[in-house]
C-alpha cells in the first residue's frame, strides 16, 4: 500500500517570506519574533503533532533587489529580508523532536564543500538522521558579490558547478569511511582503523580537497536530497541527484503531464521507480466557510506592501519590473516595445495562459492572484482536502505547505485541515521509524546504490 502523500511545513528564518510586508498586520506581527528561538520550537513541536514529514527552511544569501530601481523594496518591507542562518537552528529544533525532518537549504557560493560537509554530518548525528539539504545554485547577484564575484555566474555553468561541488561531498560522505571503520578495540587501542579511512584526492576545476572526512558516517551518510529545478539543466540535474524534487505546476492537470516527463526522464538516466519524489506548492487560505477563507485572502492581498513584492519578483526573476505601473494591463505591457524581446515575451506567455479566463488582467491583479503563492486556494478544510486529492490522482507524491505567516499559522492547518486529510487517508497519523530517508523512502538509511552519490567511487589518488 502506497505511503499517504509527503508533507514539508515551508519556512524562512525572517519577518516575511511570501506575504510581504504581512508583519504589519495583527495576524502577521508574530512573525517579528523571527530573531529567537522559542516560536520556532512552538513550529516544530506543531508540525509534529500534525505528523508534518519535515520542516523546509528556504534561505538566501543577499537582498532581492540592491539593483533595481532605488534598491530598497525589500529592506525597507523586511522581504526575506533579514535572513538568519538556517543551519545555526537545527540542533536545537532536532532536540525538541524525535521525527521531523529537518531540511535546509545551503546554496554553493556560501560555504566551501569540505566545511558543509562536515557541517551536515555533524548535524545527521545529533539529530539521529534526520537532515536534509535543499540544493540552491542562488539567483541573487548580490549573493555572488557578498561572496568575492563580480555578479552572478550564467545558469547553466551554475549546474556544472553544483555537480562538482556534489561530488565533492559525496565522496566525503559515502566514500572517505569504509563501513567497519570504527573499531573501538580497547586490547589493541585502535578506535577507528586507519585502513577504512581515505582520502579523496579531489582535483577538479572549482575545488581540490584531499579528505579524509574528519567526521564519523552519520546515520544516513548523505542528507536526504531535496532540489527545485525547472529549466533543462536543472531537470538534468535532479535526476542524476535529488530524491525529492519541486514541480512548476499549479495545476494538477499541468502536474500529471510534468510527473511523467521528469518520471520518464529519471528512469532513462537509471533511477529506481519510486527514487525521485515530486512535491509541489500547497499554499491555502483556510476558512470555517467559504465566504471567510476569500474574506482572509482579501485581506492578505489588501495588506500585501507592493514594493516588496515587486523587489522580490525583480530579485528572483533578475529582471528589473521595478519602473512599471502595477495598475499596466498586461497585454499593454506585452506590447510594450520599449521592455525588450525577453520581458515582453514573459508578458506574452503570461497574457497566452488567459489566467483572468477572459478578464483582462493588470499587472497588479496577476502579481497577487498568479505570482504571490502560485496555485494558492481558498476554502474549507473539506474543500482543501478535495483540492489535495486531485493532486494526489494528478500523481505527486506530496507537498510544500507555504504559511501565510512563517510563524503562528501552523496550529491552523494541524488542527482544521490535517484531520480531515488524515480521516481521508490523506496524510500519515503515525510516524514510521527511522530516519528522514527510511520514513519517506523505506529503503534504508542510504542513498541507494544505483545513486550517482553511491556509484561515482574515489579516483585512484594523484602521486
Ligand atoms: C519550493 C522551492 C523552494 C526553493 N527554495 C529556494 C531557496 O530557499 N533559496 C534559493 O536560492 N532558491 C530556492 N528555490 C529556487 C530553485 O533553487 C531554482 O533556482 C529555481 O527552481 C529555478 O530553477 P531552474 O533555474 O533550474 O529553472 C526554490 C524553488 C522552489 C520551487
Amino acid at each position: 500500500m502506497p505511503r499517504p502523500p509527503i508533507y514539508n511545513g515551508f519556512l524562512h528564518l525572517t519577518p516575511n517570506h511570501h506575504s510581504h510586508g504581512y508583519w504589519r498586520t495583527d495576524e502577521g506581527r508574530i512573525q517579528l519574533g523571527y530573531k529567537d528561538l522559542d516560536p520556532y520550537i512552538d513550529v516544530v513541536r506543531t508540525l509534529e503533532r500534525g505528523r508534518f514529514d519535515s520542516l523546509f527552511i528556504a534561505d538566501v544569501v543577499g537582498v532581492y533587489d540592491l539593483e533595481y530601481g532605488d534598491g530598497t523594496g525589500t529592506i525597507r518591507a523586511g522581504s526575506q529580508f533579514p535572513e538568519n542562518d538556517p543551519a545555526a537552528i537545527v540542533s536545537a529544533l532536532g532536540y525538541v523532536t524525535e521525527h521531523l525532518g529537518l531540511a535546509i537549504t545551503s546554496n554553493i557560493i556560501q560555504d566551501h564543500p569540505f566545511s558543509f560537509a562536515r557541517k551536515l554530518s555533524s548535524l545527521d548525528h545529533y539529530t539521529h538522521g534526520r537532515v536534509g539539504w535543499n540544493i540552491v545554485t542562488s539567483y541573487l547577484s548580490n549573493g555572488f558579490r557578498n561572496f568575492g564575484h563580480n555578479g552572478i555566474t550564467s545558469h547553466d555553468e551554475r549546474y556544472e558547478w553544483a555537480q562538482e561541488y556534489l561530488d565533492v561531498t559525496y565522496k566525503l560522505w559515502e566514500h572517505s569511511w569504509e563501513d567497519g571503520a570504527v573499531v573501538a578495540d580497547a586490547a589493541s587501542g585502535t578506535l577507528f582503523d586507519p585502513d577504512k579511512i581515505h582520502t579523496i584526492d579531489h582535483v577538479g576545476p572549482r575545488y581540490k580537497v584531499q579528505g579524509p572526512h574528519i567526521v564519523e558516517p552519520s546515520p544516513q551518510r548523505t542528507p536526504v536530497l531535496f532540489q527545485a529545478g525547472n529549466s533543462t539543466a536543472g531537470r538534468e540535474f535532479a535526476v542524476r541527484n535529488a530524491e525529492v524534487t519541486f514541480l512548476p505546476s499549479v495545476t494538477p492537470e499541468a502536474a500529471r503531464k510534468d510527473v511523467r516527463e521528469l518520471q520518464e526522464q529519471a528512469r532513462a538516466a537509471g533511477r529506481a521507480p519510486g527514487s525521485l519524489k515530486t512535491l509541489v506548492q500547497l499554499s491555502t487560505v483556510i476558512g470555517s466557510t467559504e465566504e471567510e477563507a476569500r474574506r482572509k485572502q482579501q485581506h492578505l492581498h489588501d495588506n500585501i506592501d507592493f514594493d516588496g513584492l515587486i523587489g522580490f519578483y525583480s530579485g528572483g526573476s533578475g529582471i528589473d519590473f521595478t519602473s512599471i505601473d502595477p495598475e499596466t494591463p498586461l497585454t499593454e505591457l506585452r506590447d510594450r516595445v520599449a521592455l525588450g524581446d525577453h520581458v515582453r515575451s514573459i508578458f506574452r506567455a503570461i497574457v497566452d495562459a488567459d489566467l483572468g479566463r477572459g478578464r483582462e488582467l493588470t499587472w497588479r491583479e496577476y502579481l497577487l492572484e498568479h505570482a504571490l503563492l502560485p496555485g494558492r486556494f481558498a476554502g474549507t478544510p473539506e474543500q482543501i482536502a478535495d483540492h489535495v486529492q486531485g493532486w494526489v490522482e494528478a500523481g505527486v507524491d506530496g507537498f510544500n505547505v507555504v504559511p501565510i505567516t512563517t510563524l503562528g499559522w501552523w496550529g491552523e492547518w494541524v488542527d482544521h485541515v490535517v484531520p480531515v486529510l488524515q480521516a481521508r487517508g490523506l496524510a500519515q497519523t503515525e510516524y514510521a521509524e527511522g530516519t528522514l530517508r527510511q520514513k519517506l523512502f523505506g529503503q534504508g538509511d542510504r542513498l541507494p546504490v544505483t545513486h550517482h552519490g553511491r556509484a561515482l567511487g574515489l579516483a585512484p589518488a594523484l602521486t
